[in-house]
């Protein structure tokens, strides 16, 4: 089995290694490639590029990864048998043989450009009481005057070609399954929350989200395998802001120095949090519904101040969350919707701990009186894990990427410098031939 398998985030996280470090600047340009022969010499003699090292970046828990941004960390290593071991999922809990070799893809790698990270007062004004409160039919506009009303959906979505994912493979297991919808029109979502989909330009949902959706608005809980760009931010935010919408309209009274959230969506870096933060404030356009972010690295002061002004969703790291936990500023005891993106992302930074403490320790209602939503790009044992003690009778969903390999074909990566690409495929594919597998389809991606 090669090992030396890596998604596409950690290809853009890693930097080209040379492994001529003792040469000088001027010929660092000197060949990394190891021919077979001198391969698996003692180091010193000769230093091939060690693709074993890639490793999930490992090291300490708590904010400061929080810090590091989606680029520098989680390059974990994608086995073979795929992106997602669901073949012998159920939605019972733990699949009945295990997952797909705990392979795992570190997920990011769309850039969405990131976000401010700032947070608009949406309809927010002064009760005579002093406190804020909340007049969703007299909302003053939420934009300001220097930015177009419609700016926050004119910019570019990322090109995705969603025509490409007609194709792709969807599993789902579990009991009662609510059937796939291929429009919005089919779902109930509102009509507010339809109009900002067609300011969003979304014609059609993804995959992920027609099958995604239905369940979540059906009330259920859904483990989730898709990777990233499949849209699944919509794919959680639409049922929870259409669930608040239909439940719990924001009209309550609002202020106070603790903050008593409805929704909570962790995710494992600020970048990525201020992506879902971006998104759900499209999304949650004119229907009254705050949604506020809250990471590490940034100054918590503005944090708690965006806090106290109220809200219904809240984006969050899990170190930055644990914090305000800790100081007294959230209470969990409303919460109704748990999202967690890329949840093998989070266990890979080391938040399980966290993760645990704000699911399980705090005062979050239990599985069974919320609704919870795992997403993962991979379902190795440990989110198992997780989805068996978050989840309440789940439906689970696999979702296939675009483009993705087939289990017959092998991807392997191995960083060799421009000029030795010509002789490396030779080899590789002289090596092919050798072992009397040439007929099998050798797919040299991303070399260096
Ligand atoms: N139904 C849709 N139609 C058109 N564009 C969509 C649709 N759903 C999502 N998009 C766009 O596709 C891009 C990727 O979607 P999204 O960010 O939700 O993916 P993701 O799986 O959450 O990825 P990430 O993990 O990077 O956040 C975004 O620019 C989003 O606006």
């Amino acid at each position: 089995m090669p090992s030396a398998w890596t998604g596409p985030a950690a290809e853009s996280a890693v930097e080209p290694v040379n492994v001529n470090s003792s040469a000088s600047p001027e010929t660092t340009v000197r060949s990394s490639y190891v021919p077979p022969h001198l391969r698996n010499k003692p180091q010193g003699a000769v230093g091939p590029v060690d693709n074993h090292s890639f490793g999930s970046g490992g090291g300490g828990l708590g904010e400061s990864r929080e810090n590091l941004g989606s680029a520098g960390v989680g390059n974990s290593l994608a086995t073979a048998g795929g992106a997602w071991g669901s073949r012998s999922a159920t939605a019972s809990g733990i699949p009945s043989s295990g997952p797909g070799s705990g392979g795992r893809f570190s997920a990011g790698g769309w850039n969405k450009g990131g976000g401010s990270g700032d947070v608009r007062s949406n309809g927010l004004r002064s009760g005579s009481n002093g406190k804020s409160s909340w007049g969703v039919g007299s909302d003053p506009d939420p934009f300001p005057k220097e930015e177009p009303r419609d700016a926050l959906f004119d910019q570019e979505n990322t090109g995705i070609n969603f025509d490409a994912y007609e194709d792709i493979p969807v599993e789902t297991s579990g009991e009662n399954v609510p059937p796939a919808v291929s429009t919005f029109a089919e779902i109930d979502l509102g009509q507010i929350l339809n109009e900002n989909i067609r300011r969003c330009k979304y014609l059609k949902p993804t995959p992920v989200q027609r099958h995604a959706i239905p369940i979540s608005l059906a009330g259920r809980d859904l483990m989730a395998c898709a990777q990233t760009g499949s849209g699944k931010t919509a794919a959680f935010c639409f049922p929870i802001i259409a669930g608040i919408m239909r439940n719990s309209p924001p009209g309550r009274p609002r202020g106070g120095r603790k903050a008593f959230p409805l929704a909570l969506i962790l995710s494992p870096t600020r970048e990525l949090s201020s992506q879902i933060h971006d998104e759900a404030k499209k999304f949650s356009f004119q229907t009254g519904i705050r949604v506020v972010v809250a990471y590490g690295g940034a100054p918590i002061q503005n944090q708690l101040r965006d806090l106290e002004r109220g809200v219904e969703i809240l984006v969050a790291t899990p170190g930055r969350l644990v914090d305000l936990l800790e100081r007294g500023r959230i209470s969990l005891s409303s919460i109704r919707y748990l999202a967690l993106d890329e949840a093998d992302r989070m266990l890979d930074m080391g938040f399980e701990p966290q993760i645990r403490k704000i699911v399980e320790q705090m005062d979050m209602p239990p599985a069974g009186r919320r609704q919870t939503m795992l997403f993962s790009a991979t379902f190795p044992r440990e989110i198992q894990r997780l989805a068996s003690d978050f989840l309440g009778n789940y439906i689970f969903l696999a979702v296939g990427r675009v483009g993705s390999s087939t289990d017959l074909i092998e991807q392997r990566v191995e960083y060799v410098l421009d000029a030795d690409k010509r002789s490396m495929l030779m080899d590789l594919l002289h090596a092919q031939k050798a072992q009397g597998t040439s007929s099998q389809k050798l797919n040299v991606e991303q070399m260096h």
